[in-house]
């Protein structure tokens, strides 16, 4: 099999390296994309034919402000705000030389920037979301204050969903409409994420779906909820802990009754074959929780996920 991109150019990836914890509590998962370089993922995407763009991590240290009080319940605002504009940028300037956008991260606040940056390019994209959680939480229905838990209230663009004007954000240009978002793997929804989700009918498909339909029907309706035509380019937002804990065990917040390992991969191999695939993030790697087999086993799966939506495939 070999795949035609409608949007990519010669065949070449820009890697986004993104080494930021701010929007979790725990240490570490700033670790994670630079545990994945090391682990050889350029020379594995080298060897299936790609021109790798890549010029070392980010070094978000220096957009740490010396203080940052929270701003109503939210954690280390201007931190993530500064870091995640950064990344808007990074991801936008690949996507505009055509090149597909490869972040690694870091935790999913990351996200605000890679989806801000995905859109700016490609203000038609649609966002694939595998997770085990939604992350839609608003300021005022976080309960944990974490922005990894936020990052797509801030980026829906629907009136009145982010009631106080939180002006740090102000540089993001919220352009996801509700119906070119979907979600896969959902499996611990906040209740107040529910009633968003439902709010607004946004399309998702939780393990429930999974077991019901089985991965290759669940993938095809949620392709055909956010790009009917298949004309659409595509981001997709792949947050490890939508894999069951038994394959992805070294992220922050692991929820049993996950994705297995053919589920996550199916689902990147699915969307690499629409050719539609413009930018990708690999989110919650975090290589200092657990014992060295399950981080050896949680880099390496994040890594043949990466591959597996650059069309490594089976046959
Ligand atoms: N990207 C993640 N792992 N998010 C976990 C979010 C957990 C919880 N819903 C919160 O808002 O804090
Ligand atoms: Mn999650
Ligand atoms: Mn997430």
């Amino acid at each position: 099999m070999m795949t035609t991109y409608k949007y990519i150019k010669d065949k070449t990836v820009g890697i986004v390296g993104c080494p930021f914890s701010g929007g979790q509590p725990k240490e570490g998962v700033d670790e994670g994309p630079i545990k994945m370089i090391e682990y050889g993922l350029i020379d594995q995407l080298v060897e299936m034919g790609w021109s790798v763009e890549f010029d070392g991590h980010h070094k978000f240290t220096e957009f740490r402000p010396a203080e940052d009080p929270n701003i109503g319940k939210l954690k280390k605002p201007r931190y993530v705000s500064r870091v995640t504009k950064a990344v808007a940028e990074s991801v936008e300037s690949h996507l505009k030389k055509g090149h597909l956008a490869l972040t690694l991260g870091g935790d999913h606040s990351l996200a605000l920037g890679t989806v801000s940056g995905t859109f700016a390019a490609y203000p038609d994209a649609c966002l694939i979301w595998i997770d085990a959680h939604a992350d839609i939480n608003t300021p005022e229905s976080t309960e944990s204050g974490n922005l990894h838990g936020c990052p797509v209230s801030f980026l829906l663009a629907v009136d009145g969903l982010i009631n106080e004007e939180i002006t740090e954000f102000s540089w993001l240009k919220p352009r996801l409409r509700p119906d070119r978002l979907v979600y896969i793997g959902l499996r611990d929804v906040d209740p107040p994420e529910k009633e968003i989700l439902k709010k607004y009918g946004i399309k998702a498909f939780s393990m429930y779906h999974v077991d019901k339909y089985g991965i290759g029907k669940v993938v095809e309706m949620a392709l055909d909820a956010v790009n009917p035509d298949r004309d659409r380019p595509i981001h997709l937002s792949f947050d490890v802990d939508g894999l069951d804990p038994t394959v992805a065990p070294s992220t922050g917040t692991p929820v049993r009754g996950g994705l297995t390992f053919r589920e996550g991969h199916y689902i990147c191999e699915a969307i690499n074959e629409t050719g539609l695939l413009v930018s990708v993030d690999i989110m919650e790697v975090n290589p200092t929780l657990e014992d060295e087999v399950s981080v050896f086993e949680t880099v390496t799966v994040g890594c043949s996920l990466v591959r597996c939506c650059l069309g490594e495939s089976l046959l």
